[in-house]
C-alpha cells in the first residue's frame, strides 16, 4: 500500500467511527448538555480527567468552557484535572499515580458538580479511582470511554451518562472523543444563548 492511501485509510476509518457514533449518541451527548447546563445553572462545575490525549482533551475542553467556544458569553465552570503539574508530581510521587485526579475530586468536587471522566480503554486506574471519588461526593459523572467501555462500563450508576465509542482503535476513539467535546460545548452555547 503507498503511502497515500494509507493516510487516506486513517481518513475513511475516522468517518466511518464517526458515523457510528452519529447514530448511537447524538441523544446521549444531548442528554449531557442538558445535564451539564442544569449543573452549571446550579452554580456547579465540571472537573474533567484523562490520560495522554485524553488530558489534552480534558484541557481543551476546560478551556472551552471558560474561554469560549464559538460564541461570546460568560465563561463557564471547568476545570481540568489534567493541567496542574505541581498536583500531578506532588499526588503522583507522594501518594500513587493512580490517585492524581481523585485527590483533586475530593478536594474540589462538591455535590451536584460533574465529572467529565475521558478513557479510550475505559480502563485507566486513576480515572476509575476519580469515578469512585465522584460518587462519595455526590457528584453524576459523564464517561467518554472506547472498545468496549472497560472496567469503566461497570462502574457507572444509572444517574451517569455514557458516551461509548465502540471501535477498537484508540487514534479513532479520541477523534470521536473531540467531536463529542465539541458537540458538547455547541449544545450548552445553543441551550444558553439560542441562535443558529
Ligand atoms: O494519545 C494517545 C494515543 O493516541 C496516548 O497518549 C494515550 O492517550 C495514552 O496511552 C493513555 O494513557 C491511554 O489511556 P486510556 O485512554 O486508555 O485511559
Ligand atoms: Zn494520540
Amino acid at each position: 500500500m503507498d503511502l497515500i492511501a494509507r493516510v487516506q485509510g486513517h481518513f475513511l476509518e475516522s468517518i466511518s467511527a464517526k458515523e457510528q457514533a452519529m447514530e448511537l449518541l447524538s441523544p446521549l451527548v444531548a442528554a449531557a448538555a442538558e445535564r451539564m447546563v442544569a449543573c452549571l445553572m446550579n452554580e456547579g462545575k465540571v472537573l474533567a480527567c484523562g490520560n495522554g490525549g485524553s488530558a489534552a482533551d480534558a484541557q481543551h475542553f476546560a478551556a472551552e468552557m471558560v474561554g469560549r467556544f464559538e460564541k461570546e458569553r460568560p465563561g463557564l465552570a471547568a476545570i481540568s484535572l489534567a493541567t496542574d503539574t505541581s498536583a500531578l508530581t506532588a499526588i503522583g510521587n507522594d501518594y500513587d499515580f493512580d490517585m492524581v485526579f481523585s485527590k483533586q475530586v475530593r478536594a474540589l468536587g462538591h455535590a451536584g458538580d460533574l465529572l467529565l471522566a475521558l478513557s479510550t480503554s475505559g480502563n485507566s486506574a486513576n480515572v476509575i479511582e476519580a469515578i469512585y471519588a465522584a460518587h462519595e461526593r455526590g457528584m453524576q459523572v459523564i464517561a467518554l470511554t472506547g472498545k468496549d467501555g472497560g472496567k469503566i462500563a461497570d462502574l457507572l450508576s444509572p444517574e451517569d451518562i455514557h458516551l461509548n465509542v465502540p471501535v477498537s482503535r484508540t487514534a479513532r476513539i479520541q477523534e470521536v472523543h473531540i467531536l463529542l467535546i465539541h458537540a458538547l460545548c455547541d449544545a450548552l452555547d445553543y441551550m444558553l444563548l439560542g441562535g443558529e
